[in-house]
């Protein structure tokens, strides 16, 4: 039987994704060996195996079918744009995608002044200030630590994740628009969904179930 291909991000989302599959009977030991330099683990009783990728690389994997499967946060899928079906709402690791600034860039926004924008999310910023008419926006793209960016004059706002506000309350800054809630998704390869349907459908199922309890 062909391997069923798993991908999950590494990362905050990768602990609570692998206790998922555990829970339907998928073990995902191997995996949370910290030590270990293994990329790929397999399951060979089950047909099914893992590994874990930077989170922006997951998207890619699915597109072109070097996985099944992913599961990634809707920020990333959002950001890289590639042709994949979204298939579940797996429910963790919930967070905001936010307008973060000091109040009074608030003002700028209200006024449609022309801004500077730094976040690691080009692609999500570029779309949603281009659908807001009359105002223009600099996408400055950063790899972290967002919230320095207004502190430091880099720029007026930033397009970031929020979860429990504490970055950006002990930064002085504050959310000034939300933009989409955000939660990890499952994803899937446009040809597997057809060729793997029914064991996909399988995963899919079963998570739902566990889900609902
Ligand atoms: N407080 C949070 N901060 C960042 N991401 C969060 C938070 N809560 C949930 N998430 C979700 O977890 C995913 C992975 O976050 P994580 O911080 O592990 O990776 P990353 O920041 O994308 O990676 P890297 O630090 O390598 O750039 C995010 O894409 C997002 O969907
Ligand atoms: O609302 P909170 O609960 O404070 O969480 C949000 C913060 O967490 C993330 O940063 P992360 O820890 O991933 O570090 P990074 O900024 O270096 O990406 C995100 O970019 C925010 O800075």
């Amino acid at each position: 039987m062909r391997y069923l291909t798993v991908a999950l991000a590494k990362g905050r989302l990768a602990a609570r994704a692998m206790e998922m599959f555990e829970q339907i009977g998928i073990s995902c030991e191997e995996m949370k060996d910290k030590d270990s330099r293994k990329l790929i683990f397999a399951n060979e009783e089950l047909g099914i195996r893992f590994f874990l990728a930077k989170a922006t690389d997951v998207p890619t994997y699915v597109e072109y079918g070097a996985a099944d499967i992913g599961i990634a946060g809707r920020d990333t899928i959002l950001e890289e744009g590639r042709k994949l079906y979204e298939v579940m709402d797996l429910g963790i690791g919930r967070c905001r995608m936010c307008v973060c600034g000091p109040e009074s860039a608030g003002e700028r926004l209200k006024h449609h002044e022309l801004i500077r924008v730094a976040t690691k999310y080009p692609n999500i910023a570029r779309d949603y200030f281009h659908n807001r008419k009359y105002q223009t926006a600099e996408i400055i793209r950063l790899n972290g630590s967002i919230e320095l960016a207004p502190i430091v004059g880099l720029s007026e706002v930033i397009v970031d994740i929020v979860e429990t506000g504490s970055t950006l309350r002990e930064n002085g800054l504050t959310v000034l628009e939300e933009i989409c809630p955000l939660s990890a998704r499952m994803v899937v390869n446009q040809v597997s969904m057809k060729t793997e349907h029914e064991r996909i459908t399988k995963i899919i199922r079963a998570l739902e179930r566990t889900g609902e309890k």
